[in-house]
């Protein structure tokens, strides 16, 4: 894994969502910039913190216990154990684990943090983690325990624990002491120097790796439910007006209107009507370009509040060791990461509930205009003991009401904690840990209502009421794609694992939509 490819460089550049998203998917390998400006901040902060413990004897949470704790003076002979306690202490995650692949993308989230050169790190703890993202030694992290705001404290001290080789790691296809896969791999732990476990801990990087990874998905979504709803109006023989271009260009939202022109290519719509004839579609195909668009519209935000958060020194104190400061303060607050997450999950589960109005629509008799009933592809007969895409259709009343009940905002939810220093926190991590439950509910849903537009069509052409000709070159290719896995379904069988087959297609971004 990995090998081959373009190394990604930190410490000089700004790192993208999308360098992320390979490192965590492909395991692309990673390195230190050589760039002097990025070299000099590091040696400086290093140097520097030195110099001031030696000159003045006391820096917060160097010399000081955290947090509310910080009127506690530590004797200088216990300095070297502090932050070894840091780490210790926060080790009380619970639930799930995080997969390989979040946590390869929360160890390269924190290294472009620490390696903005403002956090006193020395280069054996950022080699550390290079190594560690080379070598694929990804530490076992527990999703829960953190308030988004002293930094994700609790789930990073299993970074920092690895480090120091205390900690659990996936390594080789197995989970095995952090100090055991140090040893196979020739590497050796740390010792964390002062200031260090809090650098490790002290920030947004689990937040802001979740989000790289949920923004990946909802961009494609997005696409993807462009091309379902194209699909969704060919299978309803819907109107091709709602998408036209004049129409839609006196509302200037521009993702807006860039779903309404995909849309509209999709259906090979290219004449005005002067004056209508067609009746009007429901809302779930009619406004697809409004309820879409929202999240369109809001791709170039979201990216920035993500990339912004990711490029940052999130991180207290701020070390410069150049301009001799230590500065206090609570970049640690991952409130931008909050909103981000709590407004994706919301566009993106009114994408499940759209999806799911289209599919509810195309089985139902009473609104499908003359498709058969639950989409049946059973004749004669064979009619009266089929039911087609019936239990799928209810499957995603479930999964779209479980998305849209994972709207409620976390960001709100905020709790006055650790005797009132941290009074007001960000709670961001559970918004992106929603977010990307809300994905995948809703990627359920996309994959049933696909399927089922895609048996709509197929039904239509043998009907005789839609000419395979007309359709566009790109949607036919997707259409003979998908029939390369999935048959009509005439005879009643289990779609469990096409579904599934299906949704992992999604994730892996399968089609490659609106790209010539
Ligand atoms: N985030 C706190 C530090 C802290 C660390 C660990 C704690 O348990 C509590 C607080 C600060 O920088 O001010």
């Amino acid at each position: 894994m990995g090998s081959g490819l373009k190394k990604v460089s930190f410490g000089a550049q700004r790192i993208s969502i999308e360098d992320i998203v390979r490192i965590a998917h492909q395991g692309t390998p990673v390195e230190l910039s050589t760039d002097s400006l990025f070299t000099k901040k590091v040696d400086e902060g290093v140097r520097f913190l030195d110099q001031l413990l030696r000159e003045e004897g006391h820096i917060y949470g160097v010399t000081t216990g955290y947090g509310d704790s910080c009127t506690v003076e530590v004797p200088h002979s216990l300095i070297d154990e502090l932050p070894i306690h840091l780490t210790r202490f926060h080790g009380c995650g619970l639930g799930e684990y995080f997969t390989q692949e979040k946590g390869r993308a929360i160890l390269a989230v924190r290294l472009v943090s620490l390696s903005q050169g403002y956090s006193g790190v020395s280069w054996d703890l950022l080699n550390l983690l290079v190594d560690m993202l080379n070598k694929q030694i990804i530490p076992v992290i527990p999703e829960e325990g953190s308030v988004g705001a002293s930094g994700d404290l609790t789930p990073l001290s299993y970074v920092a624990g690895a480090l120091i080789g205390e900690r659990d790691v996936y390594y080789n296809d197995s989970i095995m002491p952090s100090a055991e896969a140090f040893k196979q791999a020739s590497l050796k732990p740390i010792k964390l120097r002062p200031k260090e476990g809090l650098a490790i801990m002290n920030g947004t990087a689990v937040m802001t790796a979740l989000a790289c990874l949920a923004f990946e998905r909802a961009e494609y979504l997005s696409k993807l439910m462009a091309r379902i709803t194209a699909l969704s109006s060919l299978a309803l023989k819907g109107n091709s007006n709602h998408f036209d271009d004049i129409l839609f260009s006196v509302k200037p939202h521009p993702g807006q209107n860039q779903i309404a022109a995909w849309i509209q290519n999709d259906l090979n719509h290219h004449s005005h009507p002067r004056n209508s004839q067609r009746l009007q579609d429901r809302y779930s195909i009619r406004c697809a370009p409004h309820i879409i668009g929202v999240l369109q519209d809001s791709l170039p935000w979201l990216r920035t509040f993500i990339e912004n958060e990711l490029n940052s020194a999130n991180d207290n104190p701020i070390v410069d060791g150049i301009g001799e400061h230590v500065l206090h303060g609570g970049h640690f607050y991952g409130g931008h990461i909050a909103m981000a997450m709590d407004s994706m999950k919301n566009c993106v589960a009114n994408l499940a509930d759209l999806a799911d109005r289209q599919i509810a629509t195309m089985v139902d008799v009473k609104m499908n205009h003359g498709l058969p009933s639950n989409l049946s592809g059973a004749k004669g007969e064979r009619r009266y003991i089929n039911h087609g895409f019936k239990a799928i259709q209810i499957g995603c009343s479930a999964w779209t009401a479980e998305a849209l009940k994972l709207t409620m905002p976390a960001s709100v939810f905020s709790r006055s904690t650790e005797c009132h220093n941290q009074d007001k926190v960000s709670m961001g991590t559970i918004a992106a840990r929603d977010c990307l439950r809300v994905l995948q509910l809703t990627e359920q849903v996309a994959a049933a209502t696909l399927l089922a537009a895609v048996q709509g069509i197929w039904l239509r052409v043998e009907m005789g009421e839609l000419e395979k000709s007309s359709l566009t070159k790109d949607v036919s290719m997707m259409l003979d794609d998908i029939g390369s896995f999935f048959t009509l379904i005439d005879e009643d069988r289990p779609t469990d694992k096409l579904l599934r087959e299906t949704i992992g297609y999604i994730q892996q971004k399968r089609w490659d939509l609106y790209e010539s």
